[in-house]
């Protein structure tokens, strides 16, 4: 299993060794099962369990659609399998086949939060399986059946489907289906083939192999070109030996006997049989640039350094993550459920897998964002013989595919609640996958109704460039990058972008005609601090944050989004010296914490390092400010490390001045402290201090110390699984937001729509 390389598109390597330390480390196995409800108190206890479970019982009992709305049946899927055919190791067993039904498990929750648990059946016959399974439908919102043999695995799913009302779904027949057809759909556009002309041989005729040709003919393939091969060789008509009604349907008249044979002259050869079963002389033997599906997993039938060294024209690909080209179900599953589940499907039809297929294929085809680069190890992928189709890691899968397959339930009669406003369902997947996702939509929303003039600072990097490209893009205001045009066009056009289509203006700040004037505005600010205009005129020549901040602050732009060349602090300090803080503020770091969904904002994450009780107070009024502005009624905490005067410290002191401060202000939210976190966020220990001001748990979290604030942040980001957004940049008379100097292009975006919504402001 160890495999060797770096760089772009070599393989990482991975020993036996580390595989299982992997899965024995901390808690063995990958996954846990987490309440979604709280369970702190006699009173959650009271109503999770008896007597107030009774009541949604009774209301399931009387509607049983009711279940979807009392528990967690309409996001869960079982991973069930009974081990027969474990990848491509063979019948290794119900209780071996653990570690890939958990891994199938957790890949549901990663890729598509589906809540999945894995059943493994410890029984051969396909009645006992199908008895195992049948009862068990309450219990789910979708079956997905996992490495169970052909060819029992056909009568089983057939049976199952039959007889549950939920989708039934073999996902190494349909799952492995799906991103094969996609893939190849692609392959064949790549190298300017006709699909009814296409000859494609299929090695291996078990679940895998059978479906694949079950699709790839409902999608155009004629079966005349289409062979089938086994363990006995071509699966021709007429033949006895190891047979079966499912490989009879796919049986050709050929006088072709051996895979060897068939190989000669073919266009793509499709592998779902074991490793090392095709030979570098099969390839030598095909059409020209022959197309090479190797998908035993974990070998594949032959490895992309043979089947390269025997044909430099082969396009080929793998069931591997470690090699280009990866098709794997993991791009399907995930998101086929979640379109299924979304739509209530009762089953999963031939309409929505080949929606899935046409839109995995469709995806491959677009520019990919930074976060599939960084999967590609630094080298972004583009549509080409090493890129047919979408890598796992690719963020837009989730938006992508299960709006295609809920559609094409929805068209083909099958889903049980059809979405109306897929717009709307299409934000809601984009926030499963990126918890920001949700908070952003409506700032989204909102700076699409109001677009505004955005300067990209640093706009000669490529990150930045595809930044603004974008942002234009969605349809969220103008940009204006600020770099040499020469080096700007260079780079924009190495990543195949189009400035000048999407009218994004380009300033070089060393040429720029308002330089006289920008340096005029510094000379102004700065004459008093020790600056001769001369200074000021090469700041504004010189540094891109000068001469982008001059022109926000002369409304030249509306907002300014930098920082992926600079430190925050750096960048922020030169921002400052050219525009003012907004009178009557105070300019503050806010973040926004997003854990299971919950944003929590904290301040101040970036600007004063000791704050006093005054500054406490308007800290706290800024980020209450900011939580009204992204919707939210602030609660506000003020934190320390005791609660309510216990046990007494001077940090703690300063926390209670500042809360008189605001009692004094009469401030239009609600605030109270001094508290630890804890309190602040769990409702259960708020309660033991009845007194307490705030009705419900905090939303916003100010810090006595600027410390506090960015090691928890960084602590919850690193431990806690947490999403943290920011810090934002509030108080400034004009709108800036400083990213981090490891923001991607989706970053950057963001914060120039933070910038647009004028957060800072
Ligand atoms: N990349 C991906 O996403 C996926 C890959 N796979 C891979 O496909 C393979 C098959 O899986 P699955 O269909 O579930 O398994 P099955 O047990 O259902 O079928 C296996 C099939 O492969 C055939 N076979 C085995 N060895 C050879 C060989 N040396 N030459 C020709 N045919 C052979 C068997 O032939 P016979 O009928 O004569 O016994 C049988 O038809 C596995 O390696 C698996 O890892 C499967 C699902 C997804
Ligand atoms: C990927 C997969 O499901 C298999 O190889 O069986
Ligand atoms: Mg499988």
């Amino acid at each position: 299993m160890a495999a060797k390389g770096d760089g772009p598109n070599k393989r990482p390597s991975i020993t036996d060794q580390e595989a299982l330390h992997f899965h024995s480390r901390g808690r063995p196995g990958k996954l846990e099962i987490t309440p979604t409800k709280p369970m702190a108190t006699q009173r959650d206890l009271s109503l999770a369990y008896s007597p107030g479970v009774a009541v949604p019982v009774k209301a399931i009992a009387a509607d049983p659609s009711t279940v979807y709305d009392y528990t967690a049946r309409g996001n869960m899927v079982a991973v069930i399998t009974n081990g027969t055919a474990i990848l491509g190791l063979g019948n290794l067993g119900a209780l071996a086949a653990k570690p890939v039904m958990e891994g199938k498990a957790v890949l549901f929750k990663r890729f598509a939060d589906v809540d999945s648990i894995d059943l493994e059946v410890e029984t051969e016959d396909p009645e006992a399986f199908i008895n195992a399974v049948r009862y068990l439908g309450p219990s789910f919102g979708g079956i997905n059946l996992e490495d169970i043999k052909a060819p029992e695995c056909f009568l089983i799913e057939e049976r199952l489907r039959e007889l549950m009302d939920i989708p039934v779904f073999h996902d190494d027949q349909h799952g492995t289906a799906i991103i094969a057809a996609a893939g190849m759909i692609n392959a064949i556009h790549l190298t300017g083939r006709d699909i009814k002309t296409t000859r494609l041989v299929c090695n291996g005729a078990g679940a895998a192999g059978i479906a694949c040709l079950d699709l790839i003919k409902a999608i155009g393939f004629e079966p005349r070109n289409v062979i089938l091969c086994d363990t006995k060789g071509v699966v021709y008509r007429g033949r006895h030996e190891g047979m079966n009604q499912w490989k009879s349907a796919h049986a050709v008249d050929t006088p072709l006997r051996t895979l060897a044979e068939a190989m000669v002259g073919a266009d793509i050869f499709f592998g779902l049989s074991a490793k090392g079963a095709l030979t570098p002389e099969m390839v030598k033997t095909m059409a020209p640039n022959p197309v090479i599906f190797a998908m035993a997993n974990p070998d594949p039938e032959i490895t992309p350094e043979d089947a390269q060294k025997a044909r430099d024209d082969v396009i080929i690909a793998t069931g591997r993550s470690d090699y280009p080209n990866q098709v794997n179900n993991v791009l399907g599953f995930p998101y086929i459920f979640r379109g299924a589940l979304d739509v209530r499907a009762k089953t999963i039809n031939m309409e929505m897998k080949i929606a899935a297929t046409r839109a995995l294929a469709e995806l491959a085809r677009e520019d990919v964002p930074d976060e599939v680069a960084s999967a590609y190890r630094g080298a972004r992928p583009r549509f080409g013989r090493d890129y047919i189709i979408p890598v796992p890691f690719d963020p837009r899968l989730i938006h992508v595919v299960p709006i295609a397959v809920a559609k094409a339930a929805m068209e083909s009669g099958v889903a049980q609640r059809p979405i109306v406003d897929l717009e709307a369902y299409k934000a809601q997947l984009s926030a499963r996958r990126d918890p920001i996702a949700g908070v952003m939509q409506r700032i989204i929303d909102r700076v699409r109704r109001t677009p505004r003039r955005v300067v990209f600072t640093e706009g000669e990097e490529e990150q930045v460039i595809r930044a603004a490209y974008s942002f234009v893009n969605q349809g969220l205001g103008s940009a204006i990058l600020v770099g040499r045009e020469d080096r700007v066009n260079a780079v924009a056009q190495a990543a195949g972008l189009d400035l000048a289509d999407k009218g994004i203006e380009i300033h070089n700040a060393r040429l720029s005609h308002r330089n006289a004037r920008y340096a005029g505005l510094l000379y102004d600010k700065l004459q008093r601090r020790g600056y001769l205009l001369r200074d000021c005129q090469r700041l504004i020549n010189s540094d891109r944050n000068y001469f982008a901040a001059a022109m926000v602050a002369e409304g030249d732009a509306d907002a300014m989004v930098t920082g992926v060349t600079r430190n925050f602090s750096i960048a922020l300090e030169e921002v400052r010296r050219v525009i003012d803080d907004r009178p009557g503020h105070r300019v503050a770091g806010v973040s926004i914490i997003v854990v299971h969904g919950r944003p929590i904002l904290v301040a101040d994450t970036a600007i004063t390092e000791m704050p006093d009780a005054q500054d406490l107070a308007e800290i706290a009024i800024e980020a209450a400010g900011v939580a009204r502005r992204l919707g939210y009624e602030p609660r506000v905490a003020l934190l320390a490390f005791s609660n309510f005067g216990h046990p007494v410290g001077d940090r703690a002191k300063q926390v209670q001045e500042a809360v008189r401060i605001l009692d004094s202000r009469r401030v239009d939210f609600e605030y109270d402290g001094e508290m630890g976190a804890d309190v602040a966020l769990n409702r259960g220990l708020m309660a033991a201090y009845p007194f307490c001001r705030l009705t419900d748990t905090a939303n916003v979290l100010v810090m006595p110390a600027y410390h506090a604030a960015a090691i928890s942040t960084r602590m919850v980001q690193e431990l806690g699984g947490a999403t943290v957004l920011g810090p934002l940049i509030v108080g400034l008379e004009k709108s800036v937001q400083i990213v981090s100097l490891a923001a991607k292009d989706a970053d950057i975006v963001n914060m120039a729509a933070l910038a647009s919504f004028n957060i800072g402001g």
